[in-house]
């Protein structure tokens, strides 16, 4: 498994492969990876011939007031567990916001060794290095992706500016990982139709494929995240799996107005001590709120138990008429 920290190491060695004719797929990460991951990486080995995953905390989706900084990063730990699914490169960038056009070469290059060196030493990033990284891409960077109307609800609402940094964040991965296939999971259902939306819309020659929710046995959505829960607060976050499985069973029956549903996850999380952000039931595509399951349509969740913020959703059959 190659692993590349330079950008143009990683480029070099796409178009390599581009070369020898061969299809590459991509998984785009966080790192911190579960089960939920590898499934994607399962699923990229059926599409391509060889597969790139990326593991990069993306200073430029986070809010000042956000987790950027303590965001669970364990590279050794990421490297063990991807081994032994044969992928082909591991793309884990220091900074990809580090301006390197129109400077001297040996600051530059300079720049390169250091933070090739902190990559390796994975963890060994302290607070000045991570609030460097956060001015960095406000200072250094003013290019930035938009996807005007998917932005803004759901997430969009609670985490103003998060999308416009998935958005230029998967698209630098684009250019620099050249994939014929990106593979993303339909746990962050608005990430995976929005980036969806931003391929179509500048003719990316990508092919965007939504995997399957993975969930822990006991209904959880797995999620990096999970790991701030104690053992209390992750009992009580069932709630809202719990509340998904009762809106399943509720529409089956004929419930089909969004606003009955809605209070139904509303009791489930309120009454488990969790405090919800928002409950919403939309169009699949466009993600525009429904007042009743007409077309196939998804409820999607967010929640607080303490001080984790939870997501999660569900897609919804319209009844056979
Ligand atoms: N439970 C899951 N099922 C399917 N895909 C998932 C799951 N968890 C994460 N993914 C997908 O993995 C990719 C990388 O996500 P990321 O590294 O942010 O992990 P995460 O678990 O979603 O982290 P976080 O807790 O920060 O939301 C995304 O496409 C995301 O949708
Ligand atoms: C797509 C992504 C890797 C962009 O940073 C991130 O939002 C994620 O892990 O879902
Ligand atoms: N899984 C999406 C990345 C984030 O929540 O920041």
């Amino acid at each position: 498994m190659e692993l590349f920290h330079d950008k143009e190491d990683m480029r070099k060695w796409s178009r390599a492969m581009k070369r020898a004719g061969k299809k590459i797929a991509f998984v785009p990460t966080m790192g911190s990876l579960h089960a939920g991951h590898l499934h994607l990486v399962e699923r990229a080995k059926l599409e391509a011939d060889v597969v790139v995953v990326s593991i990069y905390v993306n200073p430029s989706q986070f809010a000042p007031n956000e987790d950027f900084g303590s965001y669970p990063r364990d590279l050794r730990g990421d490297l063990d567990k991807l081994q032994p699914f044969c992928v082909d490169a591991v793309f884990n960038p220091y900074d990809l916001y580090v301006r390197d056009a129109g400077q001297n070469d040996s600051e530059l290059s300079e720049r390169k060794a250091s933070s090739q060196q902190k990559a390796v030493n994975e963890g060994a990033d302290d607070t000045r290095d991570l609030t460097s990284k956060r001015q960095r891409y406000t200072h250094e960077h003013e290019t930035w992706i938009r996807v005007e109307k998917l932005e803004l609800p759901l997430c969009g609402k609670s985490r103003p500016g998060f999308f416009r940094g998935v958005a230029t964040v998967v698209t630098k991965f684009f250019h620099i990982v050249e994939p014929d296939v990106a593979i993303f999971g339909k746990k962050d259902y608005q990430q995976w139709r929005l980036v969806c939306r931003m391929v179509r819309d500048l003719d990316f020659d990508i092919k965007i494929i939504g995997c399957e929710l993975i969930r822990e046995e006991d209904g959880l959505a797995m999620s990096s995240r999970n790991t701030y829960l104690s053992s209390a607060e992750r009992l009580q976050a069932l709630s809202i799996s719990r509340s998904l499985k009762k809106v399943k069973e509720a529409v089956l029956n004929g419930t089909l107005d969004a606003s009955s549903l809605v209070e139904l996850v509303k009791q489930e999380i309120i009454h488990a001590s969790g405090i919800v952000d928002y409950i919403e039931i939309c169009e699949r595509d466009s993600l525009q709120p429904l007042q009743f399951i007409n077309c196939p349509a998804v409820i999607c969740i967010a929640a607080w138990f303490a001080r984790v913020r939870l997501i999660d959703n569900l897609e919804l059959e319209p009844p056979q008429s």
